[in-house]
């Protein structure tokens, strides 16, 4: 029988809530979607806890609280827009906002707020969230999780598939051709989250649209070099990072050596960063014989980073996940639909050989409404 199923999810740009309406019958359709503005003081505090600071423990509590609510919001706003009555839905899968990604440390943490509790009173739905820690509980790092909804949705038969999910964090999934050849998955590093860091900054906008400020400038090779011997790009996976790792004081600390850099060459550069982490570490896969390469996220429409993400990579065809069915801005919040439907049928969400856990697990926990 078919199900309904909605996937919520918060990413690290924390632009605003993606919220997606997705049919089983067992193989997913999407049926509508919705994007949810954060209110600008929300998104403030989360930007806030997203870096180490002052008091962490009641604005985390009152964000938490607070985002729930948001979730909730988006939802229902969902709700109306597609006129679904919520004893529809089987169940929410809400990622939640990640404020803290810690897989380097000993012992390893990832924290998602966004209360589940609120969510699944506010909407009459139950929820399941938390879909991470038990991953990191059998000793992954609870990250990345689309690698397992990138196969189920995106494997081909014929060829080798990459599909690269250019958010805040870039992380790609290599899907090779045969049935039995392993995933490979993890975080390539930064991809949007210093581009909009630093046009923020410098221009006070949040993002630089469709590379604008990038094609003005030209890459300044000492600050390229300097960003790539960061140990992360040459470390072998199961890897994984976040904002907090490659955030402004990160690039303040590559900056430092540069002498009066101009704002749109820091741009150029940084796009640069981000392309040629990406392309890298597609050109370092081991078994690939000249992969498709699809692009989603959010980076998907910023013509530049697709350009030069063709211009590094030759011999594939680049392009959005839109052709093989699944538009660019909806695959991350489509797979928290399908985590969630794999929690209700008590299957597992993770991959261990793309996380590192001991096992695949059974991944989240459920709130119900009543
Ligand atoms: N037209 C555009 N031009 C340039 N950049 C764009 C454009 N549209 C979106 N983006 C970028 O995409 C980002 C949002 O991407 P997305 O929603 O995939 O991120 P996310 O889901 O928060 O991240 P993650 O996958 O890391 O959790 C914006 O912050 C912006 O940098
Ligand atoms: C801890 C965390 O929130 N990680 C995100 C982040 O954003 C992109 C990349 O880094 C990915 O590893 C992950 O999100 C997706 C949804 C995932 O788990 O696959």
């Amino acid at each position: 029988m078919a199900e309904l199923y909605i996937g919520a999810l918060s990413g690290t740009s924390i632009d605003g809530i993606d919220v997606a309406l997705v049919r089983f019958a067992p193989g997913p359709e999407l049926i509508d979607t919705h994007f949810h503005t954060l209110p600008g003081s929300l998104r403030e505090q989360l930007l806030r806890l997203s870096q180490p600071g002052d008091n962490e423990i009641d604005a985390m509590g009152n964000a938490d609280v607070l985002l729930g609510k948001e979730f909730a919001a988006a939802v229902n706003a969902l709700l109306a827009k597609t006129h679904t009555d919520p004893t529809r839905i089987r169940a929410i899968g809400s990622h939640g906002q990640t404020i803290r990604h810690r897989p380097q440390n000993d012992p390893c943490f990832t924290l998602q707020i966004g209360d589940p509790n609120v969510i699944a009173v506010e909407t009459g739905i139950r929820v399941v969230a938390d879909f991470r820690r038990k991953d990191i509980a059998l000793g992954g790092q609870g990250a990345p999780l689309v690698p397992a909804f990138h196969d189920a949705i995106f494997r081909s038969r014929q060829v080798d598939r990459v599909i690269v999910n250019i958010g805040g964090i870039a992380n790609l999934t290599v899907l090779p051709r045969g049935q039995f050849s392993p995933i490979i998955g993890f975080d390539t590093g930064p991809g949007n989250t210093l581009l909009d860091a630093w046009c923020q900054k410098m221009l006070g906008q949040p993002m630089d649209k469709d590379g604008m400020l990038a094609a003005r400038g030209r890459i300044v090779p000492a600050l390229l070099q300097s960003m790539l011997t960061d140990p992360y790009f040459g470390r072998r996976p199961p890897k994984t990072t976040g904002r907090e790792y490659f955030s402004m004081d990160w690039l303040n600390h590559h900056l430092k050596a540069i002498s009066r850099p101009g704002v749109a060459d820091v741009q150029a550069t940084l796009l640069a960063l981000t392309v040629h982490t990406i392309a890298d570490a597609i050109k370092r896969l081991p078994m690939l014989k000249t992969p498709e390469i699809y692009i989603c996220g959010g980076g998907a429409h910023n013509i530049a980073v697709m350009r030069s993400l063709q211009v590094q990579l030759p011999e594939s065809k680049v392009d959005k996940t839109d052709v093989i069915g699944v538009a660019a801005d909806w695959v991350e919040a489509m797979a928290f639909a399908w985590l969630a439907r794999q929690r209700m049928h008590e299957q597992p969400g993770n991959l261990p050989i793309v996380t590192g856990a001991s096992r695949p697990t059974v991944l989240g926990s459920v709130y119900l409404p009543g």
